[in-house]
C-alpha cells in the first residue's frame, strides 16, 4: 500500500502567486525519498499540506489509502505520520526533555511509567539519556534538533517527515544522526540541503520546479 500519494496539489498563500502548482508525489513502505529545490520553493508547505496543517487549493492528498480532506480525516491518522518541523521551537513546549518526549505517547492513552519507559528507550536510541532531566528551552540549537526527533519517535510512526533534520547539528552529530536514520525501518521523506546527507539517506529525490515535482 502507498503510505503517502499526493496527485496534482495545487496551493497558494493568500495574495501570492502559486507555491504548488500540480504537484505529484508517491512514498512505499520503507522508500526514502529526498525533496529538493530552491529556498521558498514550497517543500515545507508540501509537507504541512501531507500532514493537513495546510489544505491545497486543489488536488488530492492519500495518506494510508484512503483520501484525506477534512481535520478529522488527518486526525485519525497524523499520529502515523511524524513530522519534525524545520524550527524546533515549533514544536517543542513542556518545561523539560521528559516531559516533551513523554507527551505524545501519555496523549495516546500510555501510562505515566510507560511513557517513562518510551522516553528512556528514545533517548537511548538517540544516545541523549544526558539530556533527560534539562530544561527544554535552554538546550542548544542542536540538542534541540536532536529532541524533537525524540518526540516524534516516542509515537511509533510509519513514516518520518523530516524538514532540515541536520541543521545545527555538527559533523560527530550529523554522522551519528544518518547512522540512526538509516537503521530505521520507516519510510521518509527528506527535505535537506547537504547533498552529502541527502544522498547517503535517501538517494532518491523529486525536486520542485515551478510548483511542480520533477524526477531529476
Ligand atoms: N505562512 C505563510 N504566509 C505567506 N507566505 C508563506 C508562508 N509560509 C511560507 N510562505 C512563502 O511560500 C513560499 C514557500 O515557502 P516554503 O517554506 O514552503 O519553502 P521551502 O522550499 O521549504 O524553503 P526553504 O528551503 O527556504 O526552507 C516562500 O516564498 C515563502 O515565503
Amino acid at each position: 500500500m502507498t503510505l503517502i500519494a499526493l496527485h496534482d496539489i495545487c496551493f497558494a498563500y493568500p495574495g501570492q502567486p502559486p507555491v504548488l502548482n500540480g504537484a505529484n508525489l508517491q512514498l512505499k513502505p520503507g522508500q526514502r525519498l529526498a525533496l529538493t529545490g530552491p529556498n521558498g520553493s514550497g517543500k515545507s508547505t508540501l509537507l504541512r499540506i501531507t500532514l493537513g496543517l495546510q489544505r491545497p487549493t486543489s488536488g488530492t492528498v492519500t495518506l494510508f489509502g484512503a483520501p484525506r480532506r477534512a481535520e478529522a480525516d488527518f486526525q485519525e491518522v497524523r499520529r502515523r505520520v511524524g513530522l519534525v518541523f524545520q524550527d524546533p521551537d515549533d514544536q517543542l513546549f513542556c518545561p523539560t526533555v521528559a516531559e516533551d518526549i513523554a507527551f505524545g505517547p501519555r496523549n495516546l492513552g500510555r501510562t505515566r511509567d510507560e511513557a517513562l519507559a518510551i522516553v528512556d528507550r528514545v533517548l537511548g536510541d538517540l544516545d541523549l539519556l544526558h539530556l533527560k532531566d534539562r530544561i527544554t528551552h535552554k538546550l542548544s540549537g542542536g540538542e534541540k534538533r536532536l529532541v524533537t526527533l525524540a518526540t516524534v519517535l516516542a509515537m511509533a510512526p510509519d513514516v518520518l517527515l523530516l524538514d532540515e533534520p541536520t541543521n545545527a547539528l555538527d559533523t560527530k552529530n550529523e554522522a551519528r544522526l544518518l547512522d540512526f536514520l538509516q537503521s530505521l525501518p520507516q519510510a521518509i521523506l527528506l527535505v535537506s540541503h547537504s547533498p552529502a546527507f541527502r544522498e547517503a539517506l535517501a538517494p532518491d529525490r523529486l525536486e520542485v520546479q515551478d510548483g511542480r515535482l520533477i524526477r531529476t
